[in-house]
């Protein structure tokens, strides 16, 4: 099968500055993908550019058969988008909002897939049944969130973009969301692609993870699966003449073995932990933001590869 998304040696350069140098992956039809990357690796710049809303520097891009910098009203019509923010429309409200953004999708309706939605079953579907008819200055923040994932999917797209939705959730609105999302994925075999730079959602929400870090792709798996490819090695610490020392090994038993028998009772504080998938990430994080991104990136790939 073709696959709904495919990038290749994608690169975006703003003034002087490299954001994306050779990304390259694929989504599937029905796939739910996360995007997984520190704050300012380039995320919403490579999601904007496959809506067709920022114009790439270089590479090739094709999302459901065409350029998304060049694609038609056609194509608009079967992709769907939530943005970052999105404008507020306050004295309006939940259904009036759906009901007119839904009457220009009519015209792309076809035999397989009427467009749009019906208005009533889409506010069930994200949970706004109570507060169709409440104007949409008085939705609390997550109530908002909800009726900008019906306004990505009023016209029943077959691929939605999600930029960081769940961004100033609280935990209770997260989960609802996630089970909306992989409802939208099960009833409407929706291909999803929604970015976020938190591991434990892309864990709940996503199929495949990408990880972006400086300017490129450096693991493309299940949650899983990277896991499992970290599985290897583990972290030893401990202190010795009063310094406090860290090694990643992969067999800790030999390394402790041998670190006893040379430094004896100078070691104190012994402390053994296989590395988990949160480690690795939380690592790259911290030297993206450090400013080491380029060496945390390498290292990354290293270790899940
Ligand atoms: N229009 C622009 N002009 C210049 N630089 C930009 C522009 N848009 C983004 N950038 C820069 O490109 C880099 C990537 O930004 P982008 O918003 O794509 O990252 P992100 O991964 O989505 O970050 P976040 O998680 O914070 O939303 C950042 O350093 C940002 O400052």
């Amino acid at each position: 099968m073709e696959p709904v998304v495919t990038v290749r040696d994608l690169r975006m350069r703003y003034g002087a500055a490299d954001v994306l140098t050779g990304v390259e992956f694929d989504v599937s039809a029905g796939e739910v993908v996360c995007l997984l990357g520190p704050n300012g690796a380039g995320k919403t710049t490579t999601i904007e550019i496959l809506e067709g809303f920022r114009i790439r520097s270089a590479g090739d891009v094709s999302v459901l058969g065409q350029d998304p910098a060049h694609a038609d009203e056609d194509w608009r019509a079967r992709t769907g988008v939530v943005l970052q923010s999105w404008r507020d429309h306050p004295r309006w409200t939940p259904r009036r909002l759906l009901t007119q953004l839904g009457g220009y999708f009519a015209p792309y309706s076809t035999p397989e897939r009427q467009r749009p939605h019906d208005i009533d079953l889409l506010l069930e579907t994200v949970g706004l049944t109570q507060l169709a008819d409440r104007k949409i200055a008085t939705l609390s923040g997550g109530q908002r969130r909800r009726l900008d994932v019906a306004v990505g999917i009023v016209g029943r797209p077959e691929l939605l973009f999600l930029d960081e939705p769940t961004a100033g959730f609280d935990p209770q609105a997260r989960r609802e969301f996630h089970d909306l999302v992989r409802g939208l994925a099960r009833a409407e075999g929706t291909t999803i692609l929604l970015t976020t730079h938190d591991l434990d959602e892309a864990e709940k929400l996503a199929d495949r993870v990408l990880v972006l870090a400086a300017g490129r792709i450096v693991a493309d798996d299940t949650v899983d699966g990277l896991s499992r490819r970290l599985e290897g090695e583990a972290q030893v610490r401990w202190t010795a003449s009063g310094e406090r020392h860290h090694e990643s090994v992969p067999d800790a038993t030999a390394f402790v073995r041998q670190l006893l028998d040379e430094l004896g009772a100078d070691v104190h504080d012994l402390e053994v932990r296989r590395a988990s998938l949160e480690d690795a990430y939380l690592a790259l994080v911290q030297q993206h933001e450090a400013g080491h991104g380029e060496a945390a990136a390498r290292l990354f790939a290293e270790v899940t590869r």
